[in-house]
């Protein structure tokens, strides 16, 4: 099964799908084996953790493609990658789609903001004249080679220009072939349920913290009508705030005592890698003549 199709089966089998943000290989086998069904690869976490930088546009395709590949080489749950604004004209976003296709990725989600984006969460976004977004929509359905490859486009208009007009794109995006809609930065129950009442496409609520969106729980916005959630930097920021602990303390007390129960153990973190069963192939394939 490719990973679109494996991303559009979840869809069918998940109401609403949790889609958890994994920033490596080894965040994403441990949200598998917890019992995800869907990942994804957050454009600002890349920038953030990969490369020290803010979420203002400027990373690259192959900034990006790198972490895809480390993921879906490790874990083989469909992966929705934030592409942002698809990173150009329309043989860019082009590229983008086939590079991401074949790096293994399930889905993209790509904005309508300007090349110089921001975090949609954040004041003065500017946004592209609806024209060229259902350009880029275009470029994009017409560059994937599988038909279940799922291509999302997120609109950030609703906090310059309303909900009704925020609607309006999206409709005209579907019409250009988009796949589902990330209805960026929305905020209330009427927001979510207007959204999914004038679209028969996929919608996308994105729970990201400390952003313009409540916690709301994945029943609710079920029941509202959001097809898919997303986590996109919930375990990135927890692990952050866990390593600030851990600095923290041992520079203060000399040592990791006060935070070792914090830790996941060497065994922990040996199980979710199957680390067992390579030292058994080892021993199974080499011990002769070895360690005896
Ligand atoms: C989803 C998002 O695009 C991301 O890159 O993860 C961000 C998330 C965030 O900054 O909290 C966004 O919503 O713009
Ligand atoms: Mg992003």
């Amino acid at each position: 099964m490719s990973a679109g199709k494996k991303f559009r089966q979840a869809l069918v089998n998940n109401k609403p799908l949790q889609i958890v943000g994994t920033i490596n290989a080894y965040s994403a086998m441990m949200a598998k084996q917890i019992g995800h069904q869907a990942i994804y690869l957050s454009g600002g976490g890349v920038a953030n953790a990969s490369y020290g930088l803010p979420d203002l546009g400027m990373t690259s395709l192959n900034d990006v493609l790198v972490d895809v590949q480390r993921i879906t080489s490790a874990c083989d749950l469909p992966l929705l990658v934030d592409i942002d604004t698809g990173w150009g004209g329309a043989f860019n976003i082009a590229k983008t789609v086939r590079d991401m296709e074949k790096a293994g990725a399930a889905a993209v989600h790509m904005e309508d903001q300007v090349a110089q984006k921001r975090c949609g969460h954040r004041p003065n976004k500017e946004i592209v004249p609806v024209e060229e977004m259902v350009d880029r929509i275009k470029a994009a359905v017409d560059a994937r080679t599988d038909p279940d490859f799922f291509i999302m486009a997120r609109t950030d208009s609703f906090a310059q220009e309303g909900l009704d007009a925020a609607i309006e794109r999206a409709k005209a995006y579907v019409a250009a072939g988009a796949d589902g809609i990330f209805a960026e930065a929305i905020k209330t129950e009427a927001h979510y349920r207007a959204f999914s009442q004038a679209l028969d496409v996929p919608i996308l609520a994105n729970i990201t913290e400390f952003g313009q969106t409540e916690l709301w729980n994945k029943q609710q916005l079920g029941e509202w009508g959001a097809a898919m959630v997303l986590y996109p930097l919930s375990a990135f920021r927890a692990m952050n705030k866990a390593a600030e602990m851990v600095y923290s303390a041992i520079l203060t007390d000399g040592d990791q005592k006060a935070v070792v129960d914090s830790m996941q153990t060497r065994m922990e973190l040996y199980d979710y890698l199957g680390y067992h069963d390579y030292e058994q192939k080892l021993d199974s394939l080499f011990a002769e003549g070895k360690n005896k």
